[in-house]
C-alpha cells in the first residue's frame, strides 16, 4: 500500500481519440488524478469530458495515448482497472423491472466480486436507499434512480468514481444531499472524479480543477490557487452625489461609473502586492467626491471559467 502513496490513482498521458466521423475529440490529453482528491472537470458541451472518461472507463478505445487507473493499463490490463472504478455515466441506464437490491448484487458480481450483504447494506443505507431495497428501480423518483445509479457504481468497491454530470437536472435539496454523499465518499478513501455544468458544484466540492475545450486541457489548477490567481475584485463605492463622469484625474485607474452615476466600481487584481485602494481613496478625498458605503465583490468560478473558456477560443482559433 506504502509505495502507492503520491503517486497518481489515474495517469492519462498524451490521450487521442479521433472517432469514425474523423472528428477529434481528445487531441493529447494528460491528466493526472491524486489519489483521494475530488477532482472536477470543467469544459463546455462537447469539449470531450465525457470521451475522455469513457476512454478511462474502458468503453471507448482511445486513438493513441496511455491511461492508467490506479497503475493498471486500461487496455492491456482492463479488468483489473476497471475493477477499480465506478462510474456513473450521464444517462440514467438501469434495469427498470429489477429491485434495487437485485440490481446491487448483480452489479458486483460483474466486477467478479464475490456477494457482500454487508457491503451493499452500507451503502444503500448511506444513501437512503434501503428502505426501497425491494421495489422495481421503474417504481422510483427520478432522484431515487440516480441515487441508484451511484449504488450501483459502488457496489464492487471502487477506489475512483467518476460521476458524469451527477446532478442535471435534480432539484437543490437533492443535489445538496449528493454533495455531501460525495464528501462522505471522500472521506472513506474514495478518489472522485466529476464533470459538471454547475460551476457553484465545482466551487464548493472540488479540491482541484481542470478546464478541457475543444479536446485540449485548458488550465489544471488547485481550486483556491485558481480562484486567488484569476480572481479579480470589485469595490463598489456608493457616492453621496451621483456623477456625469468619470473626473479626469481619475482616468488612468481602472473604473467604471453605473449607467446612473451613483455607483464608482473599481476592479483590481487580487495577487497584486498593492490593490491602489489607499490612494484612490486619498485621491478621491482631494476631489471632494465623497461617498456613503462600500462594498466588495469577489469574482465568482463561473466569471473565471466563462473568460478562461472565451481566452483558450481565441487562442485555439489563432
Ligand atoms: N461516437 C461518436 N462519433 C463521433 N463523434 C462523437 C462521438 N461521441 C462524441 N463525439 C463528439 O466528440 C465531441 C466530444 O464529445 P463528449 O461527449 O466527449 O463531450 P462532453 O464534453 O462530454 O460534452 P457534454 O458536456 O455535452 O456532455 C463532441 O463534438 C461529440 O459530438
Amino acid at each position: 500500500m506504502t509505495e502507492t502513496i503520491g503517486q497518481p490513482i489515474i495517469s492519462v498521458k498524451n490521450l487521442v481519440k479521433t472517432y469514425a466521423s474523423g472528428f477529434q475529440a481528445l487531441k493529447g490529453v494528460d491528466l493526472s488524478i491524486r489519489r483521494g482528491e475530488i477532482f472536477a472537470l470543467l469544459g463546455p458541451n462537447g469539449a470531450g469530458k465525457t470521451t475522455l472518461i469513457n476512454i478511462v472507463c474502458g468503453i471507448v478505445n482511445p486513438t493513441s495515448g496511455v491511461a492508467t487507473a490506479d497503475g493498471h493499463d486500461v487496455i492491456t490490463d482492463y479488468r483489473a482497472a476497471r475493477s477499480k472504478i465506478g462510474l456513473v455515466p450521464q444517462e440514467l441506464s438501469t434495469d427498470a423491472f429489477e429491485s434495487v437490491w437485485a440490481t446491487m448484487r448483480f452489479s458486483r458480481g460483474l466486477f467478479g466480486k464475490g456477494p457482500d450483504d454487508a457491503h451493499l447494506e452500507k451503502v444503500l443505507r448511506d444513501l437512503s436507499l434501503w428502505d426501497k431495497k425491494d421495489q422495481k428501480i421503474m417504481a422510483l423518483s427520478g432522484g431515487m434512480k440516480r441515487r441508484v445509479m451511484i449504488a450501483k457504481a459502488l457496489s464492487h468497491e471502487p477506489q475512483i468514481l467518476f460521476l458524469d454530470e451527477p446532478t442535471a437536472g435534480v432539484d437543490v435539496e437533492l443535489r445538496r444531499d449528493m454533495w455531501e454523499m460525495v464528501r462522505s465518499l471522500r472521506a472513506s478513501g474514495v478518489t472522485i472524479i466529476l464533470t459538471t455544468h454547475y460551476i457553484e458544484e465545482a466551487e464548493e466540492m472540488a479540491d482541484r480543477i481542470g478546464v478541457i475545450n475543444k479536446g485540449e486541457i485548458v488550465l489544471i489548477e488547485d481550486k483556491h490557487v485558481l480562484m486567488r490567481k484569476l480572481g479579480r475584485k470589485q469595490l463598489t463605492l456608493h457616492l453621496q452625489t451621483p456623477l456625469q463622469q468619470i473626473p479626469a484625474q481619475l482616468a488612468n485607474r481602472q473604473l467604471e461609473l453605473s449607467a446612473d452615476g451613483n455607483d464608482l466600481i473599481y476592479t483590481f487584481d487580487t495577487q497584486s502586492d498593492s490593490t491602489g485602494i489607499a490612494s484612490l481613496l486619498r485621491q478621491l478625498n482631494e476631489l471632494g467626491i465623497d461617498f456613503k458605503d462600500l462594498r466588495t465583490e469577489e469574482s465568482s468560478l463561473e466569471e473565471i471559467f466563462v473568460s478562461l473558456v472565451r481566452s483558450s477560443q481565441v487562442r485555439l482559433s489563432q
